[in-house]
């Protein structure tokens, strides 16, 4: 098999590492600012005291650090002070008892902030993964159909996870720039000419370490073509989805040969890139390294020349060290913050574009007991699709009638399903509840009037008797009215067989759990759907994958709603329409035909065409 995969769209997981390896330090020293106060502004929100903690206990250590380096000044000047040595050990007693007492107190705040970070932090993911939650649980379906949309809210999840990180990382910034800022004030105390000295030292590093972080970004990002390949390609190899097929096509070596050739591939750009960023950082240490030199030679100058005590320029020395430490904390938090900001701008920005496709109704008229559905004129045009789905349909469903949506694959049975059903909004056209336009009645109310079966149902990672219960959520799940819904779904029994009964996890993932057969998943869904006695039952396919006397027991309980409720049909076994009240044919999205069983074969149109194929097929066995 001759064959290279093709490249994958970017990940959103990575649009934070892009835009931090393509901004140059400008950018990120001007953005800054905003990504602060977003962070300031969560972690207000979050959790008040945390912050203010936080924000105290940063401060006094700052102000303790400052201390510290006065009292090791006051120690040395005293040490190196004429005298006997015990005079000046005990000279210095008091400045020593000042150092333990500022060091003691630095590290008890910074016990009091990690404290406090630790409690913010999940704070503030719950607050911001909740904000995407209550969002993405209520846009409109039709919301999903733009293939922008998904991703939108795929890197606004990566960004529910940046919040933390952002918070983090302006706290810890906010603690370096606190004992840069310290370190700083001791010094010009000490002697103001030391300030050059500390200039000289820490600059040329701080502009090192910004270089190389940007360096490693994009270092990163040179290499995620192949990352996102072997993404796809460990997934392949290693899931449970593609295990099987994998054996029975014998990919193996097909995969393996291509997991080689990804590896291979772009190691080139890789190492010319890890050479580019060896040089840089070799000549960040190096200006780093001649700059401490520098300080010295100047410490050295100053001695000699009797500007600056012994002890002063001693003390400098360790200020120097502290400097470089903080510097490096700041440098590489506003790296992290700017990533981090990348995606938290994305969850923000999500968050904000996500209001067009909430729901647009504000109350609505109390639901009235079903008596007639009316599609006047209904199309609906799928984003970046030239013809409808749906074109023009018009028909009415009384209330206890069974009616059944017919036509080939992609006729627009499950689209026109889905608008009667409130899930989707038409295009053109109305859709109405007794006379009234779906869109005029409360929301939760027509809900709880219409169960749906969906074709492509959702196997909920939950036991077998909850997921019969979802299927409503408003009463308290009865364990006789789940058996019962089963029953009637053919599942009751099979359900009984699994290892716990009705509390049977349905999830492999977990522990203990199982999982079932095309078949029995259909029942349950089958089951789900029966649980409410909705006035307005809509089954999409509910029998696909059932055995014959499943099929017959399941249709035997729709029909029994016949004249008690309303039933829509979707299904492409015709036997099983032949009971309906009326039969609605649908072809390329246009309604072609309408009338019961015996009326369309009596036309001789598409309906008596398909189900004449279908019944070939059952007599002539040959
Ligand atoms: N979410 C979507 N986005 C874009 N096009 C879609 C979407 N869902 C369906 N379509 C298209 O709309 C048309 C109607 O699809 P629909 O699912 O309503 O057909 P159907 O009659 O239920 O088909 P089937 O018998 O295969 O279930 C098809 O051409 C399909 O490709």
């Amino acid at each position: 098999m001759e064959s290279v995969l093709p490249e994958l769209r970017s990940m959103w997981w990575e649009s934070g590492m892009r835009a931090r390896a393509s901004a140059g330090l400008l950018a990120v020293f001007a953005e800054l600012p905003r990504l602060v106060g977003q962070a300031l502004r969560i972690s207000w929100r979050a959790d008040r005291t945390r912050t203010s903690v936080v924000a105290a206990a940063t401060i006094s250590a700052g102000v303790m650090a400052a201390f510290g380096l006065l009292a090791t000044q006051r120690i040395l000047v005293e040490l190196f002070a004429g005298g006997p040595t015990p005079d000046r050990v005990t000279a210095a007693l008091p400045a020593l008892a000042l150092l333990a007492a500022a060091t003691a107190l630095r590290a008890g705040m910074g016990i009091a902030t990690g404290y406090a970070q630790n409690g913010l932090s999940p704070r503030v993911s719950r607050e911001v993964e909740r904000g995407l939650f209550e969002v993405s649980t209520q846009v409109r379906l039709d919301a999903f159909d733009e293939d922008a949309f998904a991703d939108d809210m795929e890197r606004a999840s990566r960004g529910t996870e940046s919040a933390t990180g952002l918070v983090q990382g302006v706290m810890n910034l906010f603690a370096g720039l606190v004992s840069l800022l310290a370190v700083t004030v001791a010094v010009i105390v000490i002697h103001p000419l030391l300030l050059i000295a500390l200039l000289v030292a820490t600059l040329p590093n701080a502009w090192a370490s910004l270089r190389a972080g940007h360096q490693r970004y994009q270092t990163y990002t040179a290499g995620s073509v192949r990352r996102r390949r072997l993404w796809l390609l460990h997934r392949l190899m290693a899931e449970r989805a593609s295990a099987p097929e994998l054996r029975s096509y014998g990919l193996r070596g097909f995969l393996l040969d291509q997991y080689d050739r990804v590896m291979n591939v772009e190691t080139d750009i890789q190492i010319a890139l890890a050479r580019k960023v060896t040089t840089t950082t070799s000549v960040g240490s190096m200006i780093g390294g001649l700059a401490t030199g520098a300080v010295y030679v100047l410490l050295g100058i100053l001695l000699l020349d009797g500007q600056i005590p012994l002890a002063a320029a001693a003390t400098c020395v360790l200020a120097v060290q502290a400097a470089q430490r903080s510097l490096t904390t700041v440098t590489l938090q506003m790296d992290r913050i700017y990533t981090e900001g990348q995606h938290f701008g994305d969850y923000r920005g999500f968050m904000t574009r996500a209001t067009a496709y909430l729901p647009r109704v504000v109350g609505g008229a109390a639901v009235t007991p079903l008596e007639e559905v009316a599609v006047r004129g209904v199309s609906l045009r799928y984003p970046d699709r030239d013809t409808p789905a749906v074109n023009d349909v018009t028909l009415t469903i009384r209330a206890g009638q069974t009616v059944a949506f017919v036509g080939e694959n992609g006729s627009g049975k499950t689209t026109l399903a889905g608008m009667i059903a409130a899930l989707r909004t038409p295009s053109e056209g109305r859709i109405e509840w007794n006379g009234r336009a779906l869109s005029e009645w409360d929301p939760d109310g027509l809900r709880a009037r219409i169960a749906v079966v969906t074709q492509e149902y959702h196997k909920w990672p939950f036991t077998a008797a909850t997921n019969i219960a979802i299927g409503d959520t408003e009463t308290a799940p009865q364990r006789d009215r789940i058996e019962l819904a089963a029953r009637r779904a053919v599942a009751h029994g099979m359900i009984r067989d699994l290892p716990h009964g009705y509390e049977t996890l349905l999830d492999r993932t977990f522990a203990d759990g199982q999982d079932l057969s095309g078949g029995q998943w259909q029942r349950i869904t089958a089951a789900r759907g029966f649980l409410r006695e909705a006035e307005l039952l809509i089954m999409d396919e509910p029998s696909s994958a059932l055995d014959p006397r499943a099929e017959d027991a399941l249709f035997q309980a729709i029909r029994d709603r016949q004249g008690k409720a309303t039933t829509i049909l979707i299904t492409h076994r015709l036997a099983n329409v032949r009971h309906a009240d009326r039969i609605f044919v649908l072809d390329h999205g246009i309604l072609t035909e309408a009338g019961t069983h015996d009326e369309l074969i009596t036309a001789g149109g598409r309906y008596a065409d398909l189900f004449s194929l279908q019944a070939a097929g059952y007599a002539n066995r040959n």
